[in-house]
């Protein structure tokens, strides 16, 4: 059921590996096809990443596979999920029968123990992040004014941004999941500015909504402070941070990114910020 597994790494893989080695490690691409359901499986936290493009017909979340002892059972058995709508069409998604209907960057979180989750409206997108859950919470949907906003960075340092806290404490309960999206305003492109690393938690982006969905780039910078390496990334891409990693990008045009964290607590100021200086 999953396209790839991703393993995860040491900070020291990172000497001499090649560009496409990068890529191989950590980008997650080609997360679309027409009336698909394309999983990726991470070992950094048990991640699994998602995309899913309407065609027409409704499309399931599948059931699990594997083990053998688990197969046929629902894949939120012991997993919750946060799905965004990352196109610019309305979509559904209907929860053991109860629909919800997503607006373009409305968010919905599913938690552990849903057993049909149905996705349909003619060209919507779905983002989906998924990670082990030991306790079940409410399923709710969130819009961007439910969201908790934090206004970053300056046009000066074209770093303007607003951080839309979705899926956190107080704002949304899950069991480990942490989730938000990021808008950069028009002529700003650095995300993430300072950078930082927390070891406890991994974390992913997802770039989406670049100007130009052909031409348009972010250079996704990673690696530690001292170390840093970066991917040249598409638009609808997503790349994997390890807890060891900073993880910041500059795009060729504003853009917005979903992050999703997920370890050892779900407070998002356990951050240790690197000062630009710092990074060779
Ligand atoms: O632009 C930003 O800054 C972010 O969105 C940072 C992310 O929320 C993040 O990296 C949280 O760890």
């Amino acid at each position: 059921m999953y396209r790839r597994t991703y393993y995860a790494t040491h900070p020291d893989m990172m000497e001499c590996v090649s560009n496409q080695g990068l890529r191989d490690r950590y980008l997650i691409s080609e997360l679309f096809g027409p009336g698909e359901c394309r999983l990726a499986y991470t070992h950094a936290e048990r991640f699994v990443i998602g995309g899913l493009a309407i065609d027409t017909a409704p499309v399931p979340l599948p059931d699990q596979t594997e083990p053998i002892s688990v197969a046929g059972r629902p894949f939120l058995e012991r997993r919750e999920l946060g799905i965004f709508n990352v196109s610019a069409v309305g979509g559904i998604v209907s929860v053991d029968g109860e629909r919800f209907v997503l607006a373009p960057k409305d968010c919905l979180y599913v938690g552990m123990g849903a057993r049909e989750v149905l996705f349909s409206g003619e060209g919507a997108r779905f983002y989906l992040a998924s990670t082990p859950a030991h306790r079940r919470c409410e399923t709710r949907k969130l819009g961007i004014a439910d969201a908790r906003a934090m206004v970053r960075g300056s046009a000066e340092a074209s770093s303007a941004r607003r951080i839309h806290q979705f899926i956190l404490p107080g704002i949304c309960d899950s069991a480990q999941l942490a989730m938000g999206l990021t808008i950069l305003e028009p002529g700003s492109v650095w995300n993430t500015t300072p950078p930082h690393i927390h070891e406890r938690r991994s974390e992913i982006y997802f770039y989406f909504d670049l100007n130009d969905a052909e031409r348009d780039r972010v250079f996704h910078y990673m690696g530690q402070g001292e170390a840093t390496r970066h991917l040249v990334m598409r638009n609808e891409e997503a790349v994997i941070s390890p807890p060891w990693s900073i993880h910041m990008g500059a795009g060729t045009s504003a853009y917005a990114f979903i992050w999703a964290m997920a370890g050892e607590n779900q407070d998002y100021e356990d951050m240790n910020l690197l000062d630009i200086c710092q990074l060779v």
